[in-house]
């Protein structure tokens, strides 16, 4: 856990954990598989061990199969942790849905209050799940955790919304499906809710291992999902194989709404998006940790960024194998670049103004900031 910072103005309020825990956030870059915690896997090991599962019972406990705490993958190795255990494990009706519940659970209770969750629709014949049935899974848990919150009448609770992604190694035809069935689920609605929405598809997402794919193979599919009314955010520029001039170029041919990481951006396309004001997705641990980027957290591009006016949404990646949790990345980003509290409080509000569910559908968590910005030094 991160050392507490002591506000650099005349009150000297501390900012920590327990402060950035309670400010109420939004948290707009998450992957589902990415983002399910260790005691998760452990628990969803657990069980199928008992069933006496044999694919589980070859894959070992999670807790030594995949690295303990303190070691993190790079991002050449990290796209393995998917492949070759996550995927294998997670791979089930039962345990798609226990995952996503828990990973709302886990999101709410380090105080988001609104979550962008975004997965990659996976069809998994060995359980008769097509890709369709697959996004219904996790829908349908999205849903039930929202009813449940709903009865409670929980007064720190989560609104989530889903992102479908397409993974780079996709083929054009398999990209159409994901829009045709994210058409299918979005919500049309656009009013507002005086509870917690219901959980729907809100926009589409170009992720994977960013050395392989031509992302030009995907132009008419995020043409199609943008027609529909879907937004768009994309993985920009992650390492430099996937930053050519040419590739990002194709990328904001599609007008996305938002750029994921955003790393290495040559100076004429950074002036291009500081003009669009675009919102930026940014993960200071993941970026970090899995040396995508030099310098530490100090060098992390989040400071530039920050200066101009696009919404930087400050963002976990994947919390489960990173294990910096979003309120964490507050407090890093307090450490490192010096933040006062006013200016954390600032910095979630921005991460508002990128959100796709709208200004009206926000209303509440903007008020949320109300509080928390009258609140003077109590915390
Ligand atoms: C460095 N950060 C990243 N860059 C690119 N893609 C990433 C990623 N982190 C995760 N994913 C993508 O999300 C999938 C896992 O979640 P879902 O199965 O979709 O829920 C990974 O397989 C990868 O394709």
């Amino acid at each position: 856990m991160t050392d507490p910072v002591i506000d650099n103005d005349a009150t000297r309020r501390i900012i920590d954990a327990d402060f950035t825990t309670a400010l109420p956030k939004t948290e707009l870059h998450a992957h589902l598989s990415g983002s399910i915690s260790r005691e998760t896997l452990s628990s969803i090991w657990q069980t199928k061990k008992s069933q006496g599962d044999d694919g589980a019972l070859a894959l070992g406990d999670p807790a030594i199969a995949l690295k303990p705490s303190g070691s993190f993958p790079t991002i050449l190795s990290f796209f393995q942790i998917f492949n070759e255990y996550i995927y294998n494990l997670v791979n089930d009706r039962e345990s798609i849905s226990y995952a996503t519940k828990s990973i709302a659970e886990d999101f709410r209770r380090d105080g988001v209050r609104y979550l962008e969750l975004r997965t990659t629709p996976r069809e998994i014949p060995t359980a008769g799940i097509s890709r369709e049935n697959y996004v219904q899974i996790v829908l349908d848990a999205l849903g039930q955790y929202r009813n449940d919150q709903v009865q409670m009448k929980a007064a720190d609770h989560i609104g989530i919304q889903l992102i479908l992604s397409i993974d780079r190694t996709m083929t054009p035809s398999q990209a159409h499906e994901i829009v045709d069935i994210a058409s299918k689920y979005m919500s049309r609605s656009r009013a507002p809710s005086t509870t917690i929405p219901p959980p729907s598809v809100i926009a589409l997402d170009l992720c994977g291992n960013p050395t392989k794919g031509d992302v030009g193979t995907f132009t008419s599919a995020f043409r199609r999902a943008k027609a529909f009314g879907l937004k768009l955010t994309v993985h920009f520029a992650e390492v430099p194989a996937s930053s050519t001039e040419e590739e990002l170029r194709t990328l904001l041919s599609w007008r996305p709404d938002r750029l994921g990481h955003a790393i290495h951006i040559p100076p004429d396309l950074k002036d291009v998006i500081k003009k669009q004001k675009l919102g930026l997705e940014l993960c200071l641990s993941c970026n970090v940790l899995a040396e995508m980027t030099q310098g530490g957290f100090k060098g992390h591009h989040f400071g530039e960024w920050a200066a101009t006016e696009c919404p930087v949404a400050l963002s976990t990646d994947d919390v489960g194998v990173f294990e910096s949790s979003l309120s964490n990345e507050y407090l890093i980003a307090s450490r490192e670049f010096g933040l006062g509290r006013e200016e954390v409080v600032q910095l979630a509000r921005g991460a508002v103004a990128a959100a796709f569910a709208g200004r009206e559908r926000m209303e509440r968590l903007i008020g949320d900031f109300e509080r928390v910005e009258q609140i003077p030094s109590s915390l």
